[in-house]
């Protein structure tokens, strides 16, 4: 299985520029021969947070029609980042996942809102999971700083997941954290993680991209430099199982004592 990790910079507050960028990045991907396209969290407003009444994608309805067309017109899956939506009278951070045949086959809203960004003035918290199966494979996506949370990743793992997406807009001063956690993600669950960040900057932060694919067994197969890049990946799903029975952790948790 082939991922493209879309990692890009992204315009503040202009929806119209960002999904120029984003179609024309998409249709670079699939020429690359990807089968999943990855995309950055909040592409389509950047964190311009104060604008979202004006901005955010209402009902998520532009999002959906971009990646639908996409996905169908160039045959591939998209598990589409995130955007800002706005959903009723609440404003959200929304991953879309859209199949190959272009239905959208998951959306989720950010569980764990970050105070450094003033996610939560502005957002409302997401309740559910993530979990999608492409190709007859489960996988899971979170966003950004849910990476924080081992607990939510696991349950997703536990769940079946054998990939998870992690899109996000992580500032470069705490970096090496995202390369820790990703990696520590990776290892603990033994399953594959894709993660995506932007380049560029914002008013209030910059990003270093330092996007990354992880093995199961923890070896870091990419890290994107601090640059716009399209870059595909190839995952050798059976090592998934390998690793589980090299140091079988899901056999040996002791569930009862962690409560
Ligand atoms: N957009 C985010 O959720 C950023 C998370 C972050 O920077 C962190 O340190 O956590």
């Amino acid at each position: 299985m082939k991922v493209a990790c879309v990692q890009l910079d992204i315009a503040f507050g202009n929806p119209k520029e960002n999904f120029i960028t984003v179609e024309k990045k998409i249709r670079d991907a699939a020429s690359l021969g990807a089968d999943i396209i990855v995309l950055p969290e909040m592409w389509n407003t950047g964190y311009d947070l104060t604008r979202l009444a004006e901005i955010a994608d209402v009902e998520g309805e532009d999002t959906k029609r971009l990646l639908t067309k996409l996905s169908k017109e160039l045959s591939i899956h998209i598990v589409g980042g995130s955007v800002s939506t706005k959903k009723g009278d609440n404003f959200f951070n929304t991953m879309y996942v859209v199949n190959s045949l272009g239905e959208i086959i998951a959306e989720y809203d950010k569980a764990h809102l970050f105070k450094l960004m003033d996610e939560h003035h502005y957002l409302e918290a997401g309740n559910g999971k993530n979990l999608f199966s492409l190709d007859g494979i489960e996988m899971g996506g979170i966003i950004c700083y849910d990476l924080r949370f081992p607990e939510w990743i696991r349950s997703h793992v536990l769940d079946g997941a054998k990939i998870i997406f992690v899109p996000a807009q992580w500032p470069d001063k705490r970096i090496d954290h995202w390369k820790i956690l990703l990696q520590a993600r990776a290892i603990e669950n033994q399953c594959y993680v894709v993660a995506v960040n932007r380049v560029g900057k914002d008013p209030n932060n910059s990003f270093n991209g330092n996007s990354m694919v992880i093995a199961p067994w923890g070896e870091i197969l990419w890290t994107g430099e601090n640059e716009e890049t399209v870059k595909v990946v190839e995952l050798t799903l059976s090592e998934i199982e390998e690793v589980r029975k090299r140091i079988p952790i899901f056999q040996d948790r002791r569930e009862t004592l962690y409560k």
